[in-house]
């Protein structure tokens, strides 16, 4: 058992990892006896294995293959007692640090169908999802989800992937973001390897899931590449798997011929889950945690959190931490007191979240907002957010003005501009209605 790599790794973890974190969910683990070649690390309790599962095990099998590749690290948790106790570790899931094989998809292991909780707002997206996974061909051969943030569209679409894996005919499957796909291109493009790269896509894969689709908006190259590879997989009946925050039809500069493609799949939304399926994603989400809690403290957190999936988890994650760590039961207060909390932080708005709600509702890079610049396009927008900074952060002038590279004279310009316009023009108004709406405000 190397007990050294451990030291090495504990070590290596405490340069990256912030010295609280360190101290709650590092330091209490303990390497302990067992059997075969791996590392075996014991943890007080099934929730803390599970966070830390979830929150540091990237980077612990990052650090852990530039150690030693073939060190294999397993989380267990002492059955009865603390780490450290006497007792053979009950030994939850091998966590296998595996070689980045490049044709073999990265999925997340938790994302499966078995997993994902289907029910008023979801439900049609999730057959449809189903329908894609086992071939049929309602869809003909491609299905764009589509949905605003957390709703489930990465957990669908690898879902899909891992559906196909599992079968029994052998399925070469690519999952990957636009962004990868442009980024790929482009290093092929300059290692003089398109060939290899048309291949791997034209010819080498069976179910293409596609992330972030508009991501493409403005990047006519790599559209145009998109539509060779998407008419070579349609020709050949393979499946296409699509998502994004924007149905195909809004998606601004986008190219004819890509567009078209995107028109031609069937656009299924993903609708934030109603009351009950929120219910339902935190007692399974509460099972997977380890966590006992009656079904009071749930209702309660889904009742304050609708929308996003991933902040109704993360709210039972701050619950059960609470809990585990100073020994508070799961219960009403508990839950008003988190949900409390996360209402506090919703309101604390960054500038930098509402340049990038701004630039997104315009259909800009935030970086433009912050550029050079002096079009109507991007002055206008960019004096939007600088007024919504001035309103709804404690921001200062002079802290708005270096996010947007401007001095603090123009932030005040532009902030007044906005005041001025905004008695007289109704558009605007509703504009900045919107905006606010976005960023939780209306
Ligand atoms: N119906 C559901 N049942 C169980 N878990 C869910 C459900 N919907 C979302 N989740 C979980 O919420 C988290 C966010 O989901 P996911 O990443 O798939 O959302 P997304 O729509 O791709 O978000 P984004 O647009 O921000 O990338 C994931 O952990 C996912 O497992």
């Amino acid at each position: 058992m190397p007990l050294g790599h451990w030291e090495i790794l504990r070590r290596q973890l405490g340069e990256v990892i912030d010295p609280e974190e360190f101290k709650l969910w590092i330091d209490p683990l303990r390497p302990v006896e067992s059997d075969g070649p791996g590392l075996v690390l014991a943890c007080p309790n099934a929730f803390h294995r599970t966070w830390l599962r979830d929150h540091h095990l990237p980077r612990l099998r990052q650090l852990a293959r530039q150690i030693d590749p073939e060190f294999k690290v397993t989380l267990a948790v002492l059955p009865g007692g603390q780490p450290g106790g006497q007792g053979r570790p009950a030994v939850a899931r091998q966590l296998t640090l595996p070689s980045l094989g490049l044709d073999h998809p990265q999925l997340n292991s938790r994302y499966r169908f078995e997993n994902y909780i289907a029910g008023g707002g979801n439900e049609y997206a999730c057959a449809a999802a189903k329908a894609m996974a086992n071939g049929q061909s309602f869809f003909g051969g491609a299905l764009y989800l589509v949905s605003g943030t957390g709703l489930g569209k990465s957990h669908l679409t690898q879902a899909i992937g891992h559906h196909v894996l599992d079968g029994e005919r052998p399925c070469r499957v690519s999952y990957l973001t636009a962004e990868d796909f442009a980024n790929q291109m482009i290093s092929a493009l300059r290692a003089k390897r398109m060939e290899q790269f048309k291949d791997r896509f034209r010819r080498g894969c069976d179910v293409l899931l596609l992330e972030e689709v508009p991501f493409l908006a403005g990047k006519d190259k790599t559209q145009e590449e998109l539509v060779y590879t998407l008419d070579a997989l349609a020709n050949a009946g393979k499946r296409i798997i699509f998502t994004g925050n924007q149905p195909p039809a809004q998606i601004k500069n986008l190219g004819r011929r890509l567009r078209s493609r995107l028109d031609g799949s069937v656009t299924v939304p993903i609708e934030p889950p109603d009351h009950q399926t929120r219910v339902r994603i935190l007692r399974s989400e509460a099972q997977r945690l380890g966590v006992v809690s009656p079904v009071e403290p749930l209702e309660l957190l889904a009742e304050a959190i609708s929308g996003d999936v991933r902040r109704l988890i993360s709210a039972l994650n701050g619950m059960a931490a609470r809990s585990a760590l100073t020994g508070r039961p799961m219960d009403l207060a508990l839950a008003a007191e988190v949900a409390g909390q996360l209402a506090t932080e919703l309101r604390r708005l960054s500038p930098e979240r509402i340049r990038d709600e701004v630039a997104r509702a315009y259909g800009l890079e935030p970086a433009l907002l912050s550029g050079k610049s002096r079009k109507k396009e991007v002055t206008g927008p960019r004096n939007i957010a600088m007024y919504l900074c001035r309103r709804h952060t404690d921001s200062s002038l002079k802290s708005i003005g270096g996010l947007f590279n401007r001095d603090h004279s123009t932030v005040m310009y532009g902030v007044d501009k906005i005041d001025r316009l905004l008695a007289q023009d109704q558009k605007l108004a509703g504009q900045l209605r919107y905006i606010e709406q976005r960023l939780g405000l209306g």
